[in-house]
Parts: C-alpha cells; structure tokens; sequence
C-alpha cells in the first residue's frame, strides 16, 4: 500500500497533473470512458443494486456526464489568478490568489450510488490538478471492479489509480499520508476516517447521512406533495442519502398522505412490485435485517412484505411512530416511511432541532413564509422546498453536510475549490525602499501613525484614485523632509 501511494505522489510531484491542458484532456478521456463504456458501467450498478439500466443512467451517468462537461467548459476561468484588492501599503505590488492542486488525494466511495460518488469527487479532484486513489466500496463490487479496469484505460495510470478492497484495506490506506481524504458513508466510519487523517493533519471531506425530516404543512396540495415524496423516498429502494427519512405533520393528515402514498406507490410501480424494473433491493443481508429490525413493534399503514431470497422490501408507511422508538433513532436508508404526528410548525421546527443536524431538510406549504421560517429556525445540509432530492441535482450548490451529516462540499465549482488551495501570492519590487523603512526598527510615534494611515484609513472608491496619488505625493515629500531619503 506504502508503496503504491508512493508511486501516485511521485507522479504528482513530476508536474504533470498540474497544467490546465492536462487537466482538460484527462477530462475529456474520463467523459470518453463514460460514453464508450457506458453498457458495461451501467451492469455493473445493474447487478450491484438490481437497478434498470435507464434508472442506473438517470441517477449516476446523467449527473457524471454533466459535471464533467461544466468542469471543462468553466476550468480554463477558475484556474486563473485572481487579482485581489490591495491596501496603501501593496498598491504598487502584484497581489493575487492562485488556486493550487493540494497533492494526492484519498477518495472512498460508498455503494448505494456506487458510480456518481466516486467519480464526481474524482472530476473536481483532476480538474483542480491533483493525484487520485480511489476506494470503491467494497460492497459494490461489481462497480468497483468496472472502475478499477476502465479508468486505466482511458486515464493517467500513475495519477489516478483505484484500490479495490474491504475494511483491512482501507484500514491500510488510511495510515498512509494524503494531503486531503474525500470520505462518502456512514457517521460511524467517518470519525474513523477523521481519526486516521489527524494523525497526518491531513484536511478532510465527510459526506455523511442521518435522518433529513420532511414537514408537510397542512396547507398545500397533497396530491402533489405525497407523489413527490413516493419518488424521492422508494428510488434506489430508500437508499438514498438525502431521501426523506421522515414525515412530520399534523395528525389529521395522516389518513389522507397514507392512502395517497399507497395510491402514488401503485401508480409508480404496479400492482406486483417485485415485478418492476423500477423498484431496486437491499445491498445486502445485512442490511436487510436492519430494517426490517426496525419494524417491530410498529403500525404498518401499507407494505411491510419482504422476501429474503431476494433482500425485497416493500415500500411501506408507519403511522403514530412514537419518536423513541429504533426506527426514529438511527437513518432508515431503506423504504420505510415513518409519519411522527406534530401539533404544529413549531412543535415540527422543536423536533428537528432537538436532534442532529440532517443532510436534507423538506418542507412543503404554499405559505412561502412557512418555508421561510423554517429555513431560518433550523439547520442541514441542504434544503428543498415543496420537492425531495432535487437540490443534489444544482451543480451551482455546494452538496454536504453540517454537524453529524457531514463537513465540508462539493459539486461544480465547490468541488474545484475542495481539492485546491487558494494561494495568497503578494509580489513585490526590490525598488521603493525608502517607503518601506516606515515598518522597521527603531519604532516611532509617527511611524505608527503613518501606518495606521496606510493600514486603517478607509476612501469613497470614486475619491480613491485621486486621494492615492496626492497621498503618495504628501508622503513622498514627508519622506524627504524627514530625512529618509
Ligand atoms: N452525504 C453523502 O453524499 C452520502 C452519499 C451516500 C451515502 N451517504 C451515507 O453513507 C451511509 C451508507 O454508506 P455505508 O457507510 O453503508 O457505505 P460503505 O459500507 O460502502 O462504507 C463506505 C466506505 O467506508 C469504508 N469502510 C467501511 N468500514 C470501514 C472501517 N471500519 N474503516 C475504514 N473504512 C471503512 C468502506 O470500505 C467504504 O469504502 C449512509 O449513512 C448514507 O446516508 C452519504
Ligand atoms: C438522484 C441521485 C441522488 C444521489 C444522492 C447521493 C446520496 O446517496
């Protein structure tokens, strides 16, 4: 392992990876790699997650394929310096930041969306110059193997170079030394992951789950309402980070957002569920049993039937879940949908708060100012209103968590910004001594003075051009009348 990232960073550090026409070349091969292996990739996720190929190209290649082509159409800006404003003392210096890639960088994936969270993270980290080893889950593992024979082919080899393996493996990479680790699962894993990057100092990047509530106020269309949640809920059969975990409402909506759930569920997926190509499976048995661990002892108002031969869960509704029951204590990550019954707004914003901070937050109202109020009361990763999921789908938005959910961003831009560091470069004159002789030693009452002029004194922008240049003239003459020069 030791040596293997070895041989990554030297590739980093040969310079290579760095020029923006690199870059862009190695990001349009990854896009290539999409678009002529795209049969093989979507079997992978096929097999790995029993998901139609149409549902595994809608829900990983579309986002991977459009994040690839805003990368290379916005790239050649972002790399560039970017001048900065500058103060009386540096006016006449070259002050800029320049973005920097941050050297070998750690990526471990997840296998619920097994392809888009492992090679979107991969896209901001070419993109912003650097060198890549990558960890697929291992409970993917047919996507793991598909990525780590592809992406030799059309990448990098010595840059960007995939480990496939479980928990020893990843155990073994994490005591190397990275100079950033973008971690995608669960809270647990990642306070190991964060642990494991102290020991180096190391900065990291945690996208991790919880429980993202959904509030669904009384005045609003539910038609609308529980047919958006039945989408976002049941895809991927509830394995999704930002699914809705949970219901909150007033308990007179119960009934009707049940029976249109069940209506919605029946429309989606037809009377046979097992039978649609649209309803996915648990990832493992494992899981399996995790969820349906947390069905005992609760009101099933519709589904509830599984079958273990083929880890099948219906989607199914809780009705009166009481808050400290298994099920309102740990995320679902399956198609299990709590309704916990609330007084009202507050009673709902009371609840939210008195937990961990979720990934997502749903609200759905035509009062706009409700939605407001809650955005304003509350804290997540990421909020939709009157929608689920769809804020995951705006690359202009940094996707991550806040608290247990998660640190730090990424998509588009933010994930260029993740993997780089903002230099801070002042270039100055070796000329133009006598100015600087205000700063050195034997300190003066009017040395502090000027320099809290220099430093401290603010200007209208529109009398600034004119106030500089009488200003250097006034000091250039104190200068020499003070006889520095
Ligand atoms: N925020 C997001 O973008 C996002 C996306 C997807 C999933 N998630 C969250 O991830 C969770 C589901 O994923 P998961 O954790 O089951 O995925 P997982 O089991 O695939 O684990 C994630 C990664 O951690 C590694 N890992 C597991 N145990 C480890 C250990 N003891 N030491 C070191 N590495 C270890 C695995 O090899 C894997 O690569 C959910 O909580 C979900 O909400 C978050
Ligand atoms: C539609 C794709 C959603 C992906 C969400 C990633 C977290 O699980």
């Amino acid at each position: 392992m030791e040596r293997e990232v070895q041989r990554v960073r030297q590739a980093f550090l040969s310079g290579r990876s760095r020029p923006l026409r690199f870059r862009l070349q190695q990001l349009e091969a990854l896009r290539r790699m999409v678009q002529e292996r795209e049969k093989d990739i979507l079997a992978a996720i096929a097999a790995d997650l029993c998901k139609s190929e149409l549902n595994a190209y809608s829900q990983e290649v579309i986002t991977v394929l459009g994040e690839i082509d805003f990368m290379l159409e916005n790239l050649p800006e972002w790399v560039t310096a970017k001048p900065v404003k500058k103060n009386l003392l540096t006016m006449m210096d070259e002050a800029y930041i320049q973005p920097q890639p941050l050297g070998v960088v750690l990526i471990i994936g997840a296998w619920n969306y097994p392809f888009v969270l492992i090679i979107q993270p991969l896209i901001g980290a070419i993109a912003a110059g650097n060198a890549v080893i990558i960890k697929p889950s291992e409970l993917s593992e047919n996507t793991a193997k598909i990525v780590a024979k592809l992406l030799p082919q059309y990448l990098d080899q010595d840059l960007y170079v995939v480990i496939n393996g479980g928990v020893e493996e990843t155990t073994e990479l994490l005591k190397q030394r990275f100079d950033h680790i973008f971690y995608t699962g669960n809270t647990a894993v990642g306070k190991i992951v964060m642990e494991a990057a102290a020991k180096h100092l190391t900065p990291v990047t945690l996208e991790l789950g919880g429980k993202s509530p959904c509030y669904i106020d009384k005045d609003c269309d539910l038609d609308i309402v529980c047919r958006r949640i039945t989408w976002g809920k049941y895809m991927n059969c509830g394995q999704t980070c930002i699914a809705p975990d949970y219901i909150l409402c007033e308990a007179s909506l119960q009934s009707q957002i049940v029976w249109k759930i069940k209506e919605t569920v029946k429309e989606f997926y037809g009377e046979n569920i097992k039978e649609s190509p649209d309803y996915e499976r648990i990832i493992n048995l494992r899981h399996f049993k995790r969820i349906l661990s947390l069905l005992e002892g609760q009101k099933i108002a519709f589904g509830g039937e599984t079958d273990e031969a083929t880890r099948y869960i219906a989607p199914t509704v809780l009705t009166d879940v009481d808050p400290k029951t298994k099920v309102m204590q740990e995320e679902i990550f399956g198609p299990v949908l709590p309704i916990v019954p609330v007084k009202n707004v507050d009673e709902a914003i009371d609840f939210i708060n008195e937990r961990e901070k979720p990934l997502a937050l749903y609200v759905f109202s035509h009062n706009h100012k409700l939605i407001k109020r809650m955005i304003d009361e509350t804290s997540s990763g990421g909020v939709t209103g009157n929608d689920v999921i769809m804020h995951f789908t705006l690359n202009s938005f940094p996707f991550g968590g806040v608290g247990s959910s998660g640190m730090g961003a990424y998509h588009g831009k933010h994930s260029f910004d993740t993997f780089s560091h903002q230099r801070p470069c002042l270039l100055k004159s070796l000329k133009r001594e006598g100015a600087n002789k205000l700063r050195y030693p034997p300190n003066s009452q009017s040395k502090v003075d000027w320099g809290k002029f220099f430093l401290l004194k603010r200007f209208n922008k529109e009398k600034l051009g004119l106030l500089v240049l009488t200003f250097l003239g006034i000091v250039a003459a104190v200068l020499v009348k003070a006889g520095y020069y």
